[in-house]
């Protein structure tokens, strides 16, 4: 695991193109194609920033969601819907480029949906990401993988549905553990105070908390500002 300390939440934008520039280039180069997983929050901000500073070559890439939240797309609590108002706009992206959430479904019809699309997408059942881009809650969840929930021992299904997510919407579907941990590359990127004492009981007392969970079989990268590494 490679901790990096930045100063504030511009430097956490720009340390996370750069990686993403890197890894997305190795990728395309070595096969390809660049299989990316997105999540929601604060790290909506980093990449629709970030993003378009890469250069890259943006038809190769596929996208995809570490969770997404079972609302229509118009909604603002659409993590795709944010993506495609905020990042597409900036980048050679196009909408078809992404693996979106079936709409009009229910949240476990739309795990098993989005698992099948997962399989055309990689043509096999075997999901290796590129990079999971991550961000981890005040109580310690990543993805809708929340602290002390039946998902976090899920070991069969590759997505799965939840309809009781403490944080708000209550209906998701999220990647886990076996998906998760087959990645290249997974990275953290966090900032504020808000996040220091998570920060804290993850990486210093090695709690058993969700985002400690995330232990990839290839490289795993905390970003933080100063505030968010305050207590380590
Ligand atoms: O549905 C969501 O909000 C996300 O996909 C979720 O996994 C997010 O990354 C964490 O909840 C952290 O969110 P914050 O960075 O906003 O605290």
């Amino acid at each position: 695991m490679t901790i990096i300390k930045v100063t504030d939440e511009a430097e956490i934008i720009n340390k996370l193109a750069s990686y993403v520039e890197k890894i997305s280039n190795d990728a395309i180069l070595n096969r390809g194609k660049f299989f990316i997983g997105l999540s929601g929050g604060s790290v909506v901000k980093y990449l629709c920033e970030g993003l378009p500073k890469v250069n890259t070559d943006w038809s190769k890439w596929v996208l995809a969601f570490c969770d997404e939240r079972v609302v229509p797309e118009n909604s603002e609590d659409s993590t795709f819907g944010t993506y495609e108002k905020q990042l597409i706009p900036k980048t050679n992206l196009s909408r078809k480029q992404f693996i979106v959430l079936k709409q009009g479904v229910s949240a476990e019809e739309a795990a098993k949906d989005y698992t099948e699309q997962l399989k055309s997408a990689f043509n096999s059942d075997n999901f290796k990401f590129d990079l999971l881009l991550l961000g981890m809650g005040p109580d310690g969840h990543t993805c809708s993988l929340f602290p002390n929930h039946p998902l976090l021992k899920e070991s069969t299904l590759q997505v799965a549905s939840i309809t009781d997510s403490p944080k708000p919407p209550p209906e998701r579907i999220t990647l886990t553990y076996p998906v998760i941990n087959n990645a290249r590359n997974c990275i953290f990127a966090i900032s504020g105070a808000g996040k220091a004492d998570m920060v804290k009981r993850i990486l210093k007392d090695n709690e058993d908390l969700p985002a400690a969970r995330v232990q990839p079989q290839g490289s795993l990268y905390w970003i933080l500002d100063e505030a968010a590494a305050a207590n380590l």
